[in-house]
């Protein structure tokens, strides 16, 4: 565990950066600091590995003050990613990550093959080994930055906004990328942003800080949604928090509907088979399966003519047990006729939900059911 007991940082030119900050960061989870720009993120983060030195206070590693440990046994123990990664440029991909092994003493061989089995861990094709950083992608070159600061198995993972300076779809795959390996690997990951949404995706537990350094509300994300401590934070959350929070809840306790679910050329398909419209029971479409049972589309039972095959494109389906109720509430949403369509993970329909029934499942997981700890949908 990492202690902050009312850690203060000034600046030689008086500026206050950190103000009395307290913080326990959990062992094997990811603690998020975000805030505005200026409200002493970094210098927080760079106080763990000493790279700035507390004004106050102390900060404690497993119950000992960091103060006491050497400088570069402790930064061993601490992996550290940047902003645009920082790799050295004239150091081949496999080079990069290899370097605190190499400084450890390990030989060429087992440094390489850690630096490869490393490259794969992040998401890395092995063959861009040998190339230069100049010759990655912003992305790549990000997960060349976990990858070296992983390199030597450290408990501690300091990361500085490591996917600040990437497009949207590429941050995304690299957060998803993140969990992942924090699932594998269970490290204490301390994460600066100033992205609350990453915030809320990544954190296990997030501490918002405000300007000059002091402590807003530090809380799972879940909380800071559900209950922010004051107006600041509210504002910080953004408008659509209620929404966001729904990604905490399993859209396993909505309610699904088979009734209106029909087999293609299983004779009831619309006005298919005896003519008569099948019952979609309440429901004002069917939904048309191929024979394994995948959607097709949703079909108009009353007016479509016999023969018609024309299928409403039924939009895209959620995983129920899997997938949050922000995610099912979304498809309904999208949906071109109001309902979203819940498949099992071979993408075969389990059943239907109007967005009625979100709205019900919503209701029902606000008074306390459904809840999961850590899903983000
Ligand atoms: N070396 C320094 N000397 C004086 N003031 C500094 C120094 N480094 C940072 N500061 C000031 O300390 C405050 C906190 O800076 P810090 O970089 O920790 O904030 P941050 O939250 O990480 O910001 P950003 O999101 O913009 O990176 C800011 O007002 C900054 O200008």
């Amino acid at each position: 565990m990492i202690r902050f007991e009312s850690v203060t940082k000034r600046y030689p030119d008086g500026t206050v950066a950190v103000d009395e900050l307290s913080l326990e960061i959990p062992d094997r989870s990811i603690t998020v600091l975000v805030g505005p720009s200026g409200c002493g993120k970094t210098t927080s983060l760079r106080m763990i590995n000493r790279m700035i030195e507390p004004s106050g206070g102390r900060i404690l590693l497993d119950g000992t003050d960091i103060a006491d440990q050497p400088v570069h046994a402790l930064r061993r123990s601490m992996g550290y990613v940047i902003q645009h990664a920082g790799l050295f440029p004239h150091r081949t991909v496999a080079d990069n990550i290899a370097t605190v092994p190499r400084l450890l003493g390990w030989d060429r061989r087992r440094a390489r093959s850690r630096a490869l089995e490393l490259m794969e861990r992040v998401g890395l094709d092995p063959a861009l080994a040998k190339r230069y950083p100049y010759q990655l992608s912003g992305g790549q070159q990000q997960r060349v930055g976990v990858a070296r600061a992983l390199a030597a198995d450290p408990p501690v993972l300091l990361m500085d906004e490591p996917f600040s300076a990437v497009d949207p779809i590429v941050r995304k795959g690299l957060q998803e990328e993140l969990l992942r390996i924090q699932e594998e690997l269970g490290k204490t990951i301390v994460f600066v942003t100033h992205d609350i949404d990453e915030a809320i995706r990544l954190g296990d537990l997030v501490a918002v800080l405000r300007t000059g350094g002091r402590l807003a509300q530090f809380a799972p994300p879940d909380r800071l949604l559900s209950a922010p401590a004051d107006g600041f934070v509210e504002d910080f959350l953004g408008a659509d928090r209620g929404i966001r929070r729904l990604s905490f809840f399993a859209s396993s306790g909505l309610e699904l509907t088979t009734a209106p679910v029909v087999t293609e050329n299983a004779g009831n398909a619309g006005n298919a088979g005896n003519g008569k419209p099948a019952d979609p029971g309440g429901a004002p479409y069917l939904l048309v399966t191929d024979a394994e049972g995948r959607p097709l589309g949703w079909t108009d039972p009353g007016r479509q003519a016999p023969g018609d095959r024309t299928l409403i494109p039924y939009g895209r389906p959620f995983e129920p047990g899997r997938d949050s109720l922000r995610t099912a509430l979304d498809c309904a949403v999208l949906s071109p006729i109001g309902w979203a369509v819940g498949v099992d993970a071979d993408g075969r329909v389990v059943g239907v939900a109007s967005q009625e029934a979100v709205a019900a499942a919503i209701r029902a997981a606000h008074a306390g059911h459904g809840m999961v700890s850590a899903e983000v949908g």
